[in-house]
């Protein structure tokens, strides 16, 4: 590691305190991999003085690695006061320590200016300038959330949680939490500039404030809706028509005509087909079947048939023939059972449909832990969507179960808006469903930071812990994001859906975030390899093609499927044939007109804060950002036009590049007709972009 230079005017003696700054990251940016051991500066302002650096290499706290979390101060007591004063001989901050806390809680510098400039800038230091900004409030720490798991965790380490909550309310940490609030460029800018983790940090706390103002409960206890809003329909599963016996014959008659010695003994009368099964003469070679397939199907006239040879677990090849007549599975049948209702080890279970020996099958999405549901148009993904949703709503509170809902087509989810489960209103913009996406990414992560601090090992875990009292929280919901249409994202913001695709499937599991995503186009350049490859949980409805079949399942089946809910659930062990349980339009808004009546919507953010997220990140993740910086600072001048000529760049984004400067404070706002102000020097420019040596 690079030796830091110590600051030769530091009289370490007289202060009290020896302030740690990291000097060391390590962290992956993009795809990259990368390392910096520039230290940051940008903390203490500008006219840093009295700051000893000392090298110190910062946990990787996930792969955006670029918290602030390590700023330690070391007192200058003994081992044992220290100990007695502050329960630890380290005292950590939990956050980035302004001059002004700093000030407060370590007293004024006794460092003695020893010429005219450093006593100006010592008094900079010292007098804390609010610094103004019309648009962005503290966050108001006083205000409890309903959605308590999301807040900023109380970081202490190496110490047991409970004794960790004790030691916390009695420091006045909370003082560094409060400084957080105000999005200050100063303070997100970092030696190794350009990744936005801790931007996103300080904007999500801005992101989630219109959830505050929102939340009014009209009732404490949430009440589920009732399982009677459902019809149901009877089904007699022994039933054995005329025409299924007709079926056996022509099957067992095509046997003969090929010399096949094989016959049908058994059928399982499904919703939708029927499934012969047929057992061979010991040396009959099981593909002798499958070979025949074609004539079967113009034997029985039948438009489509599958051959299952031979049926999992069983001694015998399955033929399965559509029914002359099909039936509908009503959702209230799947989900009136005490396999669904009762079962509170699982809040995540969904209801499926039935399979074809009339078992009603259910799939849990933390075990999935992430779907991809695929089919031609009209083929049942929405009315499948739609019954994991209501699902999800009978058995998980807003407390349980969060919910993003992402509707490219705009019209499928919309019965679910206002729902007290919502994150952020039903997502109907491409570029916005980019952003949720982030969003669950920073979620995710910091859940896992959450997890470290509190030593859970994952959300189950934690809420465990939060029930035995020993996490002062509350419960962690679970997430849910629905996509349902990804090639209308994969459209607009290929790179970005991608990219937050594969990373919550990678490891959001843990974090108790799930993703199910739902296309009518499952071809490779929609459902990547990546997305695919970390998405073990597949759906097939009918597709068009062969090709189309192997993208979802990996295999043949799904070009023979017969649209309207019948479908092939594919898990780790086997393909499943099923008829998706049907809901009526009806029944939805039953379910969600209920629970709106209890509950007012509880927005974790807004659309627009999200917007103005997603603008930030793109701002500052944009290359020419440093050199426009400097350019500005050394001619003096930050118009647009100037940028635009120098850069051979357009107006938009060259008005994005000011904008972003003047949230870091290197030019000064818009002020009508006179132009912006630069306000620092490329000495000071070089510590807020942390170049300084
Ligand atoms: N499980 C089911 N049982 C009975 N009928 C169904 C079932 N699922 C879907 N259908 C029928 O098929 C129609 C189309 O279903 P759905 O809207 O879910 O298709 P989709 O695959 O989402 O189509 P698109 O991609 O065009 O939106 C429904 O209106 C309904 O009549």
């Amino acid at each position: 590691m690079r030796k830091q230079k110590e600051n030769p005017q530091l009289n370490i003696e007289k202060e009290k305190f020896i302030i740690f700054q990291f000097v060391k990251l390590e962290g992956i940016r993009g795809k990259e991999k990368y390392k910096s051991d520039r230290f940051v500066s940008p903390i203490f302002g500008r006219s840093v003085k009295d700051v000893v650096t000392v090298p110190f290499t910062v946990k990787d706290t996930g792969d955006t690695t670029r918290r602030f979390d390590a700023f330690r101060t070391k007192a200058k007591l003994s081992e044992e006061e220290a100990k007695e004063k502050y329960g630890n001989k380290y005292y950590e901050f939990t956050n980035i320590v302004s001059n002004k806390t700093r000030t407060e809680y370590f007293g004024e510098s006794n460092y003695v200016p020893t010429n005219e400039k450093e006593k100006e800038e010592v008094k900079e230091r010292t007098i804390i300038k609010p610094i103004a900004r019309n648009y962005r409030e503290p966050v108001q720490k006083e205000q409890e959330s309903p959605f308590k798991a999301y807040q900023e965790p109380k970081r202490v380490a190496h110490v047991p949680p409970v004794m960790n909550e004790k030691k916390i309310e009695q420091e006045p940490v909370v003082e560094t939490y409060k400084r957080r609030a105000p999005i200050e460029a100063k303070d997100i800018v970092t030696s190794d500039f350009g990744s936005n983790q801790d931007l996103d940090d300080v904007l999500q706390d801005e992101v989630r404030k219109p959830q505050r103002e929102i939340y009014k409960p009209k009732e404490e206890s949430y009440i589920y809706p009732s399982i009677k809003i459902f019809s149901k329909k009877q089904r007699d599963l022994n039933d054995k028509p005329q025409w299924l016996l007709d079926q056996i014959d022509v099957i067992n008659a095509t046997f003969e005509q090929f010399g096949i010695e094989a016959e049908v003994t058994d059928s399982r009368k499904g919703p939708t087909v029927t499934r012969y099964e047929v057992s061979l003469d010991p040396g009959v070679n099981v593909k002798r079947i499958s070979g025949i397939q074609d004539n079967l199907m113009m034997n029985l006239s039948s438009q489509s048939i599958r051959i299952e040879a031979p049926i999992p677990g069983k001694p015998y090849v399955g033929i399965e023939v559509p029914n002359v007549k099909t039936e509908i599975v009503a959702f209230g049948n799947v989900v009136d059972t005490k396999e669904f209702l009762e079962d509170m080890e699982h809040p995540l279970k969904v209801a499926l449909g039935v399979d074809i020996d009339g078992q009603n099958i259910y799939v849990d999405i933390q075990a999935m832990p992430h779907g991809l549901i695929a089919g031609a148009t009209n083929s049942g993904k929405s009315v499948c969507v739609n019954t994991v949703l209501v699902s999800l709503l009978l058995k998980n509170s807003p407390k349980d179960l969060k919910l993003i809902l992402i509707d490219p087509k705009m019209v499928e989810l919309t019965p679910y808006n206002d729902l007290p489960h919502l994150i952020t209103p039903v997502i109907t913009d491409v570029k916005m469903a980019a952003a949720a996406l982030n969003w669950a990414v920073s979620e995710m992560e910091k859940r896992y930071q959450t997890f470290s601090q509190s030593r859970s090992r994952d959300i189950r875990s934690y809420n465990d812990n939060v029930k035995r009292g020993l996490i002062d929280s509350e419960k962690m919901p679970f997430i849910v994001v629905v996509i349902d249409e990804l090639a209308d994202l994969m459209a607009v913001a290929a790179h970005d859906v991608e990219e937050s695709i594969q990373r919550l499937t990678q490891k959001a599991r843990a974090a108790g975030i799930h993703l199910l995503v739902a296309t009518q186009r499952p071809s490779t350049d929609v459902v990547k390899g990546t997305i695919k490859s970390n998405i073990p949980a597949r759906i097939a409805f009918k597709v068009a093609s062969f090709v189309d079949s192997t993208t979802i399942l990996d295999g043949a089946g799904a070009e023979a499927l017969l649209g309207k809910g019948d479908m092939l659930l594919k898990r780790s062990d086997r393909t499943h044939r099923l008829q998706g349980a049907f809901i009526p339009d009806e029944e939805i808004y039953a379910v969600t007109d209920f629970i709106r009546e209890q509950y007012q919507p509880q927005y974790v953010f807004q659309h627009e804060a999200l917007k103005q997220q997603a603008h930030m990140r793109e701002v500052t993740s944009d290359d020419l950002f440093e050199s426009v910086a400097y350019f500005v600072v050394q001619t003096g001048n930050a118009s647009i036009n100037n940028i635009q000529k120098e850069f051979t760049i357009g107006f938009n984004r060259a008005q994005k590049l000011v904008e972003m400067l003047e949230e870091y404070e290197i030019v000064s706002r818009h002020q009508g007709t006179k132009a912006r102000e630069v306000l620092v020097t490329t000495m000071e420019l070089k510590e807020i972009l942390g170049q300084n040596e």
